[in-house]
């Protein structure tokens, strides 16, 4: 354990796309904000505290000579943080274990419910294999699975250590209708990800079937999908992670079904939940008491129930609460412009992302049978008359 050598007033640099950041920090001293993707050396000085989204490389070419004892990531991943460099310079490091878990596996139904309507499929009667079964892998084939999906999970890490029945990836790619991705992206060991999925492991995806990526762009190979994409269009893609962000290859934007700008993770709970859980980890290392809900950081849904009619289209919540091919027009509406332009417009995608809320934010009640598979798709149930309804 880190011996604790800080004590407020702290100088706080914050990613300015970190929501709640006054609310939950500005008490413990100075809060400035920067755009995350470009911070350098120059901005940590005298900072004690960094606190960063995905977009931030965090390594000693940053911190090499700075003041900072505490680093924070509002993310999932963490592979733009060097973990070692930190360790070694006493540095303290926490990020936010699954804050955004269940907006990635809402986005991750939301597309597979297109893909498979768009198609002719019945979503519940797919095979779907999962490779990384985490926060995310492990809620998402709960919820399939409720759905009435056949699964295979591949999770050599959780083998090794729990035993029982797993897949190996030959059998998911093998197997499966939709192959989902959701591993973490690291480069060495026997579980490195890292171009994981190559032309080799490409074409081994049974016929007809569909690749969703979101975990990390770089698991699969950005040069060996349009290859195979190209020799292969019975393949369907869904990404919304990509080798080489904000750059995109254009090429492989034209053969994605669905294509978002990194925002499966962005829903409005998942974000705040993000920088709340970053709150508790620093007033714990200054060892201050921290007793702010999150519930005090979200606002009430715009909606928050729905009444389903009989004759209603049962896909008409998960609309209503996203529509990927928004996110989808809107990043292939800056491929008209310079490669410059895109790589700013894909950030500005993100830092400007509308409010988007959970499955879980919206109660249902219906007139016909479909409510328990809605339930199991992750929305609320039990409508209390207090609640205001809207009737579709
Ligand atoms: N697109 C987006 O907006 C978001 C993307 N992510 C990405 O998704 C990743 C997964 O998130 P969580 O499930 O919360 O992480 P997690 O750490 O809870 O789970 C990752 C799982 O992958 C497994 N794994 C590691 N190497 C593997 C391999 N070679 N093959 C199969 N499984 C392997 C691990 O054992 C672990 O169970 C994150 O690391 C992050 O990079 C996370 C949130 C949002
Ligand atoms: O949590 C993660 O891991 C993610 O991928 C986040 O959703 C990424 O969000 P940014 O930090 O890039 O805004």
């Amino acid at each position: 354990m880190e011996a604790r050598l800080l004590t407020p007033p702290l100088k706080i640099l914050a990613d300015e796309n970190l929501p709640g950041l006054q609310s939950l920090f500005a008490e413990l001293g100075e809060l400035v904000t920067a755009p995350g993707r470009h911070l350098g050396a120059a901005d940590l000085h005298g900072v004690d505290v960094l606190l960063v989204r995905s977009v931030t490389q965090v390594r000693a070419e940053l911190l090499q000579g700075s003041s900072v004892r505490f680093v924070g990531t509002a993310t999932i991943g963490t592979d733009h943080v060097d973990q070692a460099y930190l360790a070694e310079q006493g540095i303290a490091f926490h990020s936010a274990p699954g804050c955004n878990a269940e907006a990635v596996v809402d986005y991750t139904l939301n597309c597979l419910w297109q893909w498979c309507q768009a198609t002719g499929r019945d979503l519940a009667q797919q095979r779907v294999g999962i490779l990384g079964v985490g926060n995310v892998g492990s809620r998402l084939a709960q919820r399939l699975q409720a759905l009435g999906c056949e699964l295979g999970l591949c999770d050599p890490p959780r083998q090794r250590r729990e035993g029982g029945d797993w897949q190996s990836l030959a059998e998911i790619l093998r197997e499966s209708d939709i192959v989902c991705l959701h591993t973490p992206l690291t480069r060495e060991g026997e579980d490195a990800t890292w171009h994981l999925f190559d032309e080799a492991t490409l074409l081994q995806l049974r016929p007809g079937a569909c690749v969703l990526n979101a975990g990390r762009g770089a698991v699969i190979s950005a040069e060996a999908m349009v290859k195979v994409a190209t020799a292969r269009p019975d393949l369907s893609w869904i990404l919304d992670v990509w080798e080489q962000e904000p750059q995109i290859d254009p090429q492989l934007l034209s053969h994605a079904f669905i294509a978002t700008p990194h925002i499966a993770g962005y829903s409005l709970e998942g974000k705040v939940r993000g920088s709340w859980m970053l709150a508790q980890a620093l007033y714990a290392w200054l060892g201050l008491p921290f007793n702010q809900p999150l519930s005090s950081l979200l606002p009430e849904p715009a909606v928050a129930a729905v009444h389903l009619n009989a004759d209603a289209d049962p896909s008409l919540p998960m609309r209503l609460i996203y529509d990927p091919f928004q996110d989808d027009r809107a990043l292939r509406a800056l491929f008209t412009r310079s490669p410059e332009e895109r790589a700013l417009g894909f950030d500005r995608l993100r830092r400007e992302y509308p409010v988007r809320r959970e499955f879980s934010s919206l109660t249902l009640s219906c007139a016909t049978n479909q409510l328990p598979r809605l339930h199991a798709l992750g929305f609320s149930q039990a409508v209390s008359s207090a609640v205001k309804r809207v009737d579709v």
